[in-house]
């Protein structure tokens, strides 16, 4: 490995950014080692196609995995919900860090059950209108896209009542103070991968793979595997309404799961335990058993 600060590529907007310099920070503390952020423009920055009709998936990923196979950077930081679950066997995850918050939040002057019948609630993830759909069939939900800030900004301006975002997100950005409730899991289960980073670099760079496994957490490790592995069992991408959390006390791994018709008014719910260093198997597990009563179908009902 060369001995210049390691080149760190992450997509230019302000929580990309804000949480590759987090990774940045962590691995200078661990090593004493410099590392120099590398602003990476991925096509899904800058497309206006809204992300259910891109296919979803990697989107955000390829353009920082070219500048990894061209050795413009060393490591690549990403948002694991935003990774596609099929691992491209030219990479690595060198290091999955702690999870801090998995949950989703709503932004928005009152809660979530006292905001008026009819009130317009932004969100551009199916997941998100199947699941709160269920819980508020009164309220409209409108598809948004662009960076957290734009989103925030539609709430500040009058345009929408309330928009739904990932708390680690809104946490990174220093925007907590605009939370007006947090879903926990039995209401909302969030993305697979949910509020978790992903360090990658390239699989034959063995000395750079042992380095990075400092940032490491093997308990969001087993958590986010299992999650996964339940998303990919499911043959659902990251735009589908699946939600997933697992949590690895060190002994245990749960994992509880949900497939939800768009329309909010069907869903398959379970919950699975199992060994944490048998996560990938306890996913599977799970998505078959979803399957076996009626996940698919819910899925089949809209395109993913
Ligand atoms: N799909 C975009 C995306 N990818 C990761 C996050 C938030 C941070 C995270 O989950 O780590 C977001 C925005 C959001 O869902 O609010």
């Amino acid at each position: 490995m060369t001995s210049g600060p390691l080149r760190l590529g992450t997509r230019r907007s302000s929580l990309a950014t804000t949480q590759s310099q987090m990774v940045a920070d962590g691995y200078t503390a661990r090593t004493g080692r410099a590392v120099e952020l590398v602003g990476v423009t991925t096509f899904g920055d800058v497309t206006k196609a809204h992300l259910a009709q891109l296919g979803g998936t990697g989107v955000f990923v390829s353009a920082l995995r070219d500048r990894l196979l061209d050795g413009e950077i060393d490591l690549a930081v990403h948002s694991l919900k935003d990774l596609p679950t099929r691992q491209d066997p030219r990479f690595t995850l060198a290091a999955i860090p702690a999870r801090h918050d998995h949950r989703d939040a709503l932004v928005a002057s009152r809660k979530f059950a006292d905001l008026p019948a009819g009130a317009r609630v932004g969100t551009g993830s199916p997941r998100r209108v199947a699941m709160l759909s269920a819980l508020r069939p009164d309220l409209e939900y409108v598809a948004i896209r662009g960076n957290a800030d734009t989103r925030i900004g539609k709430v500040a301006s009058g345009e929408l009542d309330a928009v739904v975002l990932a708390s680690a997100g809104l946490h990174r950005l220093g925007r907590d103070a605009e939370i007006a409730q947090i879903f926990e899991v039995d209401e909302l289960l969030p993305a697979p991968g949910q509020g978790a980073l992903a360090v990658e670099c390239r699989a034959d760079r063995a000395d750079l793979v042992a380095f990075l496994g400092v940032l490491d957490d093997p308990r969001t490790r087993s958590a986010v595997s299992a999650e996964r592995a339940l998303l990919a069992a499911l043959e659902a991408g990251c735009a589908a309404p699946v939600g997933a959390f697992a949590a690895d006390d060190g002994h245990t791994l749960n994992l509880t799961a949900t497939v939800v018709a768009i329309d909010g008014r069907e869903a398959v719910r379970k919950s699975a335990a199992g060994s944490p260093s048998e996560a990938v198997d306890l996913g599977r597990l799970l998505a078959a058993q979803m399957i076996a009563e009626g996940a698919d179908r819910l899925m089949g009902e809209h395109s993913h």
